[in-house]
């Protein structure tokens, strides 16, 4: 469906989290960027190697190895040695949406002209994601502050025809990928391995993909809260908008109005239980806000880094300069993901915490054990949703668990050239990680408010009733899937189910 979309255009203006989101959803991409700008950028580094200029990494070894000469005939070769050396990674292996955002990424910044590559190699790049031809990243093996060099350096292979691709579902040594895509593979201009390899693509393209994740996932932790307010017969004043404008955190406040607006229902049928509810449902706009607020600042970072020439050196043509420097830094990005995994494992936390109290007769305001729905003599042998709670707490523990930023280890590396590092593809990784098990305790925190009420309006508690319009559909759709748990039965499927259903971001949640 998505690549039936018009492209993206990438190096016209700034790319935004969405539209990496929507490549790595499968929608192609157009090249916008002047021809002519980046022939001139090609060009001009072409002169300067022709003027026998000194480049690092071009007339020079890699990294430390800055003092080495490399004599002129054996310049071109220079390219091919990096992307094979760093051909070291390990670990599991991106999936497709992950490798189209890390493709994006590097194309996004290249085209905007400062690397010094040819129109050439944008197109190749621009090529692989419309024809769909996936390197096979590993995604271990970057201290994400030389850029992500030994996962780019997979783009790299493919690029030239060496080892793995993904095409058409399946592993294929690239150069046959590329054949059977129609492209042929390139050779890599002197500057043009370390152009691709250099930058922090790897780490922004996931961080990309991680922040989209968690704006959905703040939305959704909300109308959640809602319902379980509903449920748990909680009180609507606490989310007052009048109380929030005295503590204003935009992100808190946005929270608050929106559980406040969803638990807008027919009039009298608040019927609150208690004074003042427990923190898991009085705090929750305050948890939920943290996530939103720090989404701003995040969506900031990450979008400058998407838009910025994060490579070494760097040129810029129409000023004749050359540049020497440590753009490939992916300090923002990282410390933006160890934020992020630390807001949505909260999030996870607070779900949880909801969960534990709809499942406990001591705290919810008398719905049944484990909220089985089995009744009479039945009620004894069945356990309703007692180990999806246990798993909730598993999976939340194991976010939390994640939490350690990644930013304070640091480690000199690379014979002491690279001797302060950013951890920023690792803190990436552990934040779409932690998302990956919020997402598992959103799902256990449905299936139970969902549940929750169905039984009270068995009970003849007008629980539903107390959601506004949009709120009570969104509950009608949700539950239209889920059995009703009376007899207890394996749930891992109908979990699964959920987890999908949040990833593509199914329901629309205050548009
Ligand atoms: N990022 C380093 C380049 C580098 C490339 C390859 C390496 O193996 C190591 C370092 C720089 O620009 O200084």
């Amino acid at each position: 469906m998505h690549a039936s979309l018009p492209p993206i255009a990438l190096g016209a203006g700034p790319l935004t989290l969405e539209d990496v989101a929507e490549v790595a959803r499968g929608r192609g991409v157009t090249l916008a960027a002047d021809p002519a700008r980046i022939a001139g950028g090609a060009a001009f580094l072409a002169g300067l190697l022709a003027r026998g200029h000194e480049v690092y990494g071009v007339t020079t070894g890699y990294g430390d190895s800055c003092t080495v000469q490399v004599a002129p005939d054996l310049v071109p070769e220079l390219p091919l040695h990096l992307t094979r050396y760093h051909g070291c990674g390990l670990g599991r292996i991106l999936d497709p949406a992950e490798t189209r955002a890390v493709l994006a990424a590097r194309l996004n910044s290249l085209a905007l002209g400062f690397s010094g590559v040819r129109w050439e190699l944008l197109a190749a790049l621009a090529a692989l994601l419309n024809r769909g031809v996936l390197p096979r990243i590993p995604a271990e093996g970057s201290v994400g502050a030389s850029g992500d060099l030994t996962p780019l350096s997979y783009v790299a292979a493919t690029l030239v025809g060496e080892r793995d691709a993904l095409y058409d579902g399946r592993v294929l040594p690239a150069a046959e990928a590329l054949r059977e895509a129609g492209l042929a593979p390139i050779t890599l201009f002197p500057k043009e391995g370390l152009a691709l390899m250099n930058g922090t693509a790897a780490m922004t393209g996931l961080a990309c993909l991680a922040t989209h994740r968690a704006g959905y996932l703040e939305r959704f932790a909300t109308r959640l809260t809602a319902l379980a307010v509903a449920a748990l017969r909680g009180n609507r004043d606490h989310f007052h908008p009048r109380f929030f404008q005295l503590k204003p955190h935009p992100g808190t406040l946005r929270a608050a109005v929106r559980a406040y607006e969803d638990l807008g229902g027919a009039p009298g049928t608040e019927d609150p239980a208690r004074l003042q509810d427990r923190y898991s449902v009085r705090c929750a706009p305050h948890v939920i806000g943290v996530l939103g607020d720090a989404l701003a600042w995040i969506r900031r970072d990450l979008e400058t880094e998407l838009n910025s020439a994060n490579d070494n050196p760097l040129i810029d043509a129409e000023a004749g300069l050359l540049f020497h420097g440590g753009h490939f830094y992916g300090g923002h990005v990282a410390f933006a993901m160890d934020g992020l995994k630390n807001a949505v494992a909260s999030l996870a936390d607070l779900m949880d915490r909801q969960l534990a109290l709809l499942v406990d007769v001591r705290y919810n305001q008398g719905l049944p054990m484990n909220l089985s729905g089995a009744e009479g003599r039945r009620a004894a042998l069945n356990h309703g949703l007692k180990a999806v709670q246990i798993g909730a707490s598993a999976w939340t523990a194991e976010a939390l668990k994640l939490t350690m930023p990644a930013t304070a280890f640091s480690r000199s590396t690379e014979c002491h050239n690279q001797d302060k590092v950013s951890m920023g593809t690792i803190a990436a990784r552990d934040a779409l990680r932690v998302l990956e098990l919020a997402e598992q305790v959103a799902a256990s925190l449905a299936l139970a408010v969902v549940q929750a009420l169905r039984i009270r309006e068995r009970q003849g508690i007008a629980a539903a009733e107390r959601l506004a319009p949009e709120a009570r559909s969104f509950l009608e759709g949700l539950g239209s899937d889920l059995p009703f748990l009376d007899e207890d039965r394996p749930l891992d499927g109908v979990l699964s189910g959920l987890c999908d259903a949040v990833r593509e971001q199914t329901w629309s949640l205050y548009p």
